[in-house]
């Protein structure tokens, strides 16, 4: 085993831990680091919650063309739960490559799902002895959304269930409080109390678009082992059980052919308006009749926006996916109502 000393950990590759609430602007801030000048190569995982993958799509276009050598590994499920051992598997599989000479790494991204918590995650650094001499977690950044966070704060969550928004807030290294441009400086200043309620530790940045210096985040030395376990002195216990809210489920559809936007709109429009508070994401990719251009539309709780998107029709086909996330969804009426609009 490698000793642990400055130079041991200078040789690992650093991992830095993008997570935070869903829709608090994890993708948007990925986003901004892969395509900023920093002359790193970056491995990204993203994982995602649901089997309809869309976030590989909402990767900006020129993120691939000008960073070739960038590998993009995907998961589908909860990142915390029963895909750790898929996380450990692709770490190794990194791990191979760059031994073998394949590859240079100066640093990897993990994008947690929105509803992960990131505890679990930052652990599998610390006991998998495979991944820790290879990779050491450098930063747990965690996404805010100034709008909705104090709504995922207060939800009550059922016995034994965690609440991810308050564990991604506590587990931060880092905390950004993003989209500053839909609250009031009042709001901002009571959010920024709450947080600090939570993690009197972590620096708050206020960002928009998750605009912020990337240096400042990437191989930073921000994961404190000592302040975690203080905190949390199971970290380092793999036993530890841990639950979900059983009630909040993600809905994934993958629809052939193209839809009648007109028909879309309405159902959207309906939908928000009357079941805005549980709808916590929405986010898909469609093909849209009278258009060659694919439209990307994003929601969170009832803010959300549609923007047209110019991608290689070999590459998507005609087709339409689109994921739902949010608390007692009735899936069988939401496939039922998106079909009806193809
Ligand atoms: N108004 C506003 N919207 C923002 C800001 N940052 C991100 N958004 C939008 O918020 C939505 C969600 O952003 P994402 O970056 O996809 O969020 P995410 O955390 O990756 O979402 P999940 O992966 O689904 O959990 C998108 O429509 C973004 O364009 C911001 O600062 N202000």
């Amino acid at each position: 085993m490698l000793p642990n000393t400055a130079e041991a950990l200078a040789s690992k590759v650093p991992v830095l831990v993008l997570t935070g609430f869903l829709g608090s602007g994890k993708t948007t801030l990925l986003n901004h680091i892969l395509t900023a000048p920093h002359g790193k190569r970056l491995a990204v995982i993203e994982n995602e919650f649901g089997e309809v993958g869309v976030d590989d799509a909402l990767l900006a276009e020129n993120t691939r063309v000008q960073h070739e050598e960038q590998i993009i590994e995907m998961m589908n499920g909860c990142i915390c739960c029963t895909v750790r051992s898929d996380l450990i598997a692709v770490l190794q599989k990194l791990a191979a490559r760059v031994r073998a000479g394949e590859l240079r790494l100066d640093g990897i991204l993990i994008e947690t799902t929105g509803l992960a918590d990131p505890a679990p995650v930052a652990q599998t650094f610390f006991v998998d002895y495979s991944v820790k001499a290879f990779a050491r977690l450098d930063g747990i950044v965690t996404l805010v959304d100034a709008r909705h966070i104090e709504q995922h704060l207060d939800e009550e969550k059922p016995e034994g269930a965690e609440n991810e928004a308050v564990e991604q807030v506590a587990f931060a290294d880092r905390l950004l409080l993003n989209k500053v441009d839909l609250v009031s400086e009042a709001d901002l200043g009571r959010v920024e109390a709450r947080l600090r309620a939570i993690n009197r530790f972590a620096p708050i940045q206020r960002c928009e678009q998750a605009a912020v210096d990337v240096g400042s985040l990437l191989d930073i030395r921000g994961f404190d082992l000592e302040r975690t376990l203080e905190m949390d002195p199971e970290f380092l216990s793999t036993d530890g059980e841990h639950a979900h809210d059983a009630s909040v489920s993600s809905v994934g559809i993958n629809e052939e052919g193209e839809v009648d936007f007109e028909l879309v709109q309405d159902w959207v429009h309906t939908l928000l308006q009357t079941q805005g508070a549980r709808l916590y994401r929405m986010k898909g990719v469609l093909s849209v009749a009278g258009r060659r251009e694919q439209l990307v539309f994003q929601a969170v709780h009832m803010v959300f926006k549609w923007t047209s998107e110019l991608r290689r029709e070999e590459e998507t086909g005609r087709r339409s996916r689109l994921v739902v996330i949010g608390k007692d969804l009735d899936h069988a009426q939401l496939r039922a109502d998106f079909a009806a609009c193809v």
